[in-house]
């Protein structure tokens, strides 16, 4: 899906190979400050290399459309912004984003079943928590239904009970469209549980611990 050669951006990362797979669940782990939000500025064209080439489905990145590439390749980052008033503008304010049509109310909802957030759609986005704006976000991400997930810790602001939940609901959404998910996670728990494939971010450059 993703392939990466010779990378070098700033004193942060010098990644010298990386090939994400398509259709399977990358953890992204390692200390805090090591470059993975880094990492993925960079999958999604929010930043470039300062050296060496990385490539979405067999073309650069550097030559696609940014817009274009982030239709496909959704960034849900560690604390995201929420759009509009209410919550059904943020969910739809998503999928104008993405130039999609919108969906009925019934379908909002499942979507919001599924990331387990317990509001209703005209509740107002303004006292949310962390955790629920991760949720709604996370919503958002689910219903343009892109091919690539590029989750940034999405359950950081969420008790391990809840972390467990949504982590396994929003998997099992993924998996069943057969999309491609990426996630960076301090939670071993999260790692070793769901990464098919897990790598380790250290000194700016990756390594596997499996797959
Ligand atoms: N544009 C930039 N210019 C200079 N330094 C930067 C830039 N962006 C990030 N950094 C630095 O690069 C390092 C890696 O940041 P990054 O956010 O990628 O880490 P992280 O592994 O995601 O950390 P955390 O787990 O705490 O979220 C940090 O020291 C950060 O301050």
């Amino acid at each position: 899906m993703f392939i990466l050669k010779n990378i070098r951006y700033k004193d942060i990362l010098h990644i010298k190979s990386l090939h994400i797979p398509p259709r399977r669940i990358t953890c992204i782990i390692g200390e805090s400050g090591s470059g993975k939000t880094t990492l993925f500025k960079l999958l999604n064209h929010m930043i470039s290399p300062d050296e060496g080439e990385i490539e979405y489905k067999g073309q650069s990145v550097e030559d696609m459309d940014p817009i274009q590439l982030r239709r496909q390749v959704i960034m849900v980052p560690q604390e995201p912004v929420v759009f509009g008033e209410t919550v059904k503008d943020d969910l739809l304010a998503g999928l104008r984003f993405a130039e999609q049509p919108e969906v009925d109310d019934k379908q909002l909802k499942a979507i919001l079943a599924v990331v387990n957030l317990h509001k209703d759609l005209a509740d107002s986005v303004q006292y949310l928590s962390g955790g629920e704006k991760q949720r709604l976000a996370l919503a958002r991400a689910l219903l343009i239904n892109p091919d690539v997930y590029l989750l940034d810790e999405p359950t950081s602001a969420l008790d391990e009970q809840t972390e467990e939940t949504v982590m396994e609901r929003i998997i099992g959404h993924i998996k069943k469209q057969d999309k491609t998910l990426v996630i960076i996670t301090h939670s071993s728990f999260v790692a070793n549980q769901y990464g098919e494939y897990v790598l380790k971010l250290k000194d700016g450059d990756l390594s596997v611990i499996k797959g």
